[in-house]
C-alpha cells in the first residue's frame, strides 16, 4: 500500500516504522513546512497532525478520493461536518481517539463496568489521564471517549476538567508528566471500597499498529467507520 503521512511527528515517525515492517511504502510525509502536495499519489492517508489542521487534511482527502484514517485529537467540534463531507464525496474515513487494541478492549470494559455501576449511587466516579508534556490538548481524546461512554450509562450528563461538587458532572483530571505515552484510569470509590480500571501504554507502537491495520482495512471501502468496525466489535 502507498501511504501518505499527514503529520510527521512522534506518531507519524512511529507509523512509518510499523508500515515499512509490514511491507508498505511511504509516498508522502507532510509536516508544517510542506507547502503543496499531491495526495492522489497515495492509496491511503494517515493523519496524526495537530488540531488546527486536521479538518482540512481530512476533507482534502475526501475531495481527492483518497481513504483517510485520522487519529488527531482536539478537533472534534468539526467532526460532524467532516462526516457529512465524507458522505457527500463518497469518501472513506475512520476516526478513533485511540487506535491501540488494548485501549479498544478497555473501551469495552469501561462500557460494561459503567452499565453495572448504573444504579450503585454510593460510588463516586472519576477519570484520570496522564500524558507527556508536549501534548497540545486536554483532556485527551481517549479520556473524552471514556467519559462519553460513562455518561451514556450513568446519572452524569457532562464531564469537566474542574474540581466539582455537582453530582451531574464527571470530573476528569489531566496530568502532564515527562514522556508518558498515555495512561487512562477510571475509579469508582465508595466509603467501603474502590474499583479501579487502568490502561497504560508503554510506548506508541500499539497506536501506530492499530492505525496501519485500520488503513489496510479501509482501502476499497466507502463510508464512515470506527475501530469497532475494524476489530469486528460491532457484531
Ligand atoms: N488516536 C490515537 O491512537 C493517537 C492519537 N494521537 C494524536 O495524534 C496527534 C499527533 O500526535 P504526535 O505525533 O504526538 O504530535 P507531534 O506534535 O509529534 O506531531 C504533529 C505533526 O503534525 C505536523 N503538522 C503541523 N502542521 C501541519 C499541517 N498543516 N499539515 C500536516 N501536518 C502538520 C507537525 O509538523 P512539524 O513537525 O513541522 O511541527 C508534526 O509533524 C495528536 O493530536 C495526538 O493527540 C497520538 C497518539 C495516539
Ligand atoms: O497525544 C498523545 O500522545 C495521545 N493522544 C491520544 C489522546 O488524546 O487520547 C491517544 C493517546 O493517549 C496518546
Amino acid at each position: 500500500m502507498k501511504i501518505a503521512l499527514l503529520g510527521y511527528g512522534r506518531m507519524g515517525k512511529t507509523i512509518e516504522q510499523i508500515a515499512l515492517q509490514k511491507g508498505h511504502e511511504i509516498v508522502l510525509k507532510v509536516d508544517e513546512n510542506t507547502k503543496n502536495y499531491d495526495i492522489t499519489i497515495a492509496d491511503v492517508a494517515i493523519d496524526f497532525s495537530i488540531p488546527s489542521v486536521a479538518f482540512n487534511n481530512i476533507t482534502n482527502c475526501f475531495k481527492n478520493n483518497v481513504p483517510v484514517v485520522s487519529g488527531t485529537t482536539g478537533w472534534l467540534a468539526k467532526f460532524e461536518e467532516a462526516k457529512t463531507i465524507c458522505k457527500q464525496q463518497k469518501g472513506a474515513f475512520i476516526y478513533a481517539s485511540n487506535y491501540s487494541l488494548g485501549v479498544n478492549i478497555f473501551f469495552e470494559l469501561n462500557n460494561y463496568l459503567a452499565k453495572m455501576m448504573h444504579h450503585l449511587d454510593d460510588y463516586q466516579i472519576s477519570l484520570e489521564e496522564i500524558h507527556h508534556t508536549k501534548k497540545l490538548d486536554a483532556p485527551s481524546g481517549t479520556a473524552i471517549t471514556l467519559a462519553e461512554d460513562i455518561i451514556k450509562h450513568s446519572s452524569k450528563n457532562s464531564w469537566t476538567l474542574d474540581v466539582t461538587n455537582n453530582e451531574t458532572e464527571l470530573p476528569i483530571v489531566a496530568k502532564r508528566i515527562d514522556d508518558v505515552p498515555g495512561t487512562h484510569s477510571i475509579k469508582y470509590k465508595s466509603k467501603v471500597d474502590t474499583i479501579d480500571i487502568k490502561h497504560t501504554a508503554h510506548n506508541r507502537d500499539g497506536f501506530a499498529l492499530g492505525a496501519v491495520v485500520a488503513a489496510e482495512w479501509l482501502v476499497g471501502k466507502t463510508g464512515v467507520f470506527t475501530m469497532k468496525d475494524v476489530l469486528g466489535l460491532n457484531k
